[in-house]
């Protein structure tokens, strides 16, 4: 890893035996921009990792990068360059807090959505080729309704999309699970509110969308629950910190830290072999839904 080794950051995970089960992949995505996917996706990932889960944390946002910026971290190789073939996916791999492993993604570059089809194959073999023992994934995935969003959350077992009780959240939220459930055959959708000022106020953004969807549309939606908005969150982005680790007593680390518990307690991916080959083999069929 990059914190003990700059010539190799990876050599010390690549000897590790490989687990009998798959890790769980959870991708958390939002549909509109700023209503705290990053947030979620860093506070469960640092969460299930305090928890001893051996967790990678992915993000696949080559536009607009940012959880090695909300985790303090400096990345010398990014997804981008996995991507454009300068190292391989295990080259990418930083160490955060509590053990995390985290690949980052590169600021400023072009959307994963305007891949050639030959990156998008490149990126696909990195993945068949990580070989880590890992209980969790967590993938950020971009904003937007684009096709790498779709790719992604198709290929996890569990979409977390992640609503605030503003219209354009709520309707891109729609659009999102819309598209997921006609075009992607994902049949179930955990939604998390985000920055509401009471459990209640949750509830109903969850109601709101629920009416909607499942009068209209083939799709389960569970409510999650709440996170509270909170001050001491935006202080532990300040900081550079998960506020799970900032400020582990406020109101919304205890909810973070809640539903890393439960999402840890989300049924198991079944199958013989571990790694992320099921990962991969859906990231190959979501891959050709999109072409
Ligand atoms: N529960 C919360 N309480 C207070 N502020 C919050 C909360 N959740 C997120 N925020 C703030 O909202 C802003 C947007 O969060 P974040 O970057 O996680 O959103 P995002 O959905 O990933 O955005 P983008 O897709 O544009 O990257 C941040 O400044 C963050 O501090």
């Amino acid at each position: 890893m990059q914190s003990h080794d700059p010539a190799d950051q990876a050599a010390g995970l690549r000897v590790a035996p490989p687990r009998a089960r798959p890790p769980r992949v959870i991708a958390v995505t939002g549909g509109k921009g700023g209503v705290g996917k990053t947030t979620v996706a860093v506070n469960l990932a640092v969460a299930l990792s305090e928890a001893g889960r051996r967790t990678l944390l992915l993000d696949t946002d080559l536009g607009l990068a940012n959880v090695d910026v909300l985790l303090g971290l400096s990345p010398r190789f990014t997804l981008a360059d996995v991507v454009e073939g300068r190292c391989a996916l295990a080259d990418t791999i930083l160490e955060g807090p509590r053990g995390l492993l985290v690949v980052p993604a590169a600021s400023g570059k072009r959307q994963m959505a305007e891949l050639a089809p030959a990156e998008h194959v490149g990126l696909i073999r990195a993945f068949s080729d990580l070989d880590l023992p890992l209980d969790a994934m967590v993938i950020d995935t971009a904003a937007g309704v684009s096709d790498q969003v779709l790719t992604f959350s198709q290929a996890a077992q569990d979409v977390v999309l992640v609503v605030c009780n503003e219209p354009a959240s709520i309707t891109d939220a729609y659009a999102l699970i819309k598209l997921l459930s006609r075009e992607r055959n994902v049949g179930r959708v955990q939604v998390l509110a985000n920055m509401v000022r009471s459990p209640a106020e949750g509830r109903e953004l969850f109601d709101k969308l629920a009416r909607v969807a499942e009068r209209f549309l083939d799709v389960v939606l569970n409510y999650l629950g709440a996170i509270p908005y909170d001050e001491w969150l935006r202080r532990s982005i300040q900081r550079q910190q998960a506020v799970v680790e900032a400020f582990p007593s406020s109101a919304s680390a205890l909810a973070l830290r809640d539903l890393a518990r439960r999402a840890d307690q989300w049924q198991a991916p079944s199958g013989a072999r571990g790694g992320v080959e099921f990962f991969v083999e859906r990231l190959v069929q979501g891959a050709g839904a999109a072409a």
